[in-house]
């Protein structure tokens, strides 16, 4: 049967593509570092053109669709998911790889229907890996099917995390015994690429069982959320529930076994959802 969102998913990869280009264009020269939320929340021109390049393009194209993009909110606009056709766009998650040249960047456009996800795709665009899922169709790395890790056994396992951009003392602590309690179990090991897409997509490809973090944002994990699931994987929300996108909370996982396990030892906080009402 013909899929209704085909030309709006071939559309994404191919302005993922066109940023990743920029992305790589601009990882000599864009020095031009700011701050938002943290003096560790980096954000550079790059991030701002990035997004404007892939929001006209969708909406020459698509002229009814709506848009949530890192930078469109951090501008102000609002971050509320409704039922019609949505991009969530992160220009370049990895803001901070990207300042520093640490090898590991991402575009990642997930795209909603109804509030829920029908494609996401995350091109890592130093590594020129192009991660893509449709809901119910798969999940590919450049046309590759993809498949999470079969592992059950949390001791034989690779973790992912980050640390997020917030250094409130209270949420490094939890963040920290969380850590503390999952390295010890003991797990094989504690990784991190500095992007939550990424993260997400090692998780996909089976190279890590799991991911989980307290501080993304929506646009962090969208496209991400789907190409795990459609890897085979589970999403969890970091108390066990299901997940909530706009929750600022994610586990990600090859399976409910390790999730579940992940799950007992995450102290959870609660941060602002990103569909809070905007404070005037
Ligand atoms: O801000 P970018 O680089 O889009 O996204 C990153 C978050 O800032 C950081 O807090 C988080 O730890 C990281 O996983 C995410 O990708
Ligand atoms: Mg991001
Ligand atoms: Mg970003």
């Amino acid at each position: 049967m013909a899929d209704v969102w085909q030309s709006s998913m071939d559309h994404a990869v191919a302005v993922a593509r066109k940023a990743g280009e920029m992305v790589r264009g601009a990882l000599k020269d864009d020095r031009t570092v700011m701050t938002k939320s943290s003096a560790v929340d980096l954000v550079t021109q790059t991030d701002q053109k990035v997004e404007q390049l892939i929001i006209q393009s969708v909406k020459e194209k698509f002229p009814t669709h709506r848009f949530i993009g890192e930078e469109s909110v951090a501008a102000g606009e609002s971050c509320n998911l409704t039922d019609d056709p949505t991009w969530i766009i992160d220009p370049i998650d990895g803001t901070t790889n990207f300042v520093h040249a640490f090898p590991f960047v991402a575009v990642s456009i997930g795209f909603s229907v109804n509030k829920q996800v029908e494609f996401g795709v995350v091109y890592s665009c130093l590594e020129d890996k192009m991660f893509t899922a449709r809901r119910g169709r798969g999940a590919f790395c450049n046309g590759e099917p993809l498949q999470v890790s079969e592992q059950t056994d949390i001791h034989q396992a690779i973790v992912a995390t980050e640390f997020g951009s917030s250094r409130d003392p209270t949420a490094v602590d939890h963040i920290f015994r969380s850590l503390r309690n999952i390295l010890c179990l003991p797990v094989h090991g504690v990784r991190g690429a500095g992007t939550a897409a990424i993260n997400m997509c090692l998780v996909a490809s089976g190279c890590a069982e799991a991911y989980y973090e307290i501080g993304i944002h929506v646009w962090d994990v969208a496209a991400g959320s789907l190409i795990v699931s459609e890897a085979g994987g589970v999403l969890l929300d970091v108390d066990g529930g299901d997940v909530d996108l706009m929750s600022r909370r994610i586990v990600a996982a090859n399976n409910r076994t390790i999730a579940e396990r992940i799950v007992k030892e995450i102290e959870s906080f609660t941060l602002q959802r990103d569909d809070a009402p905007l404070q005037s």
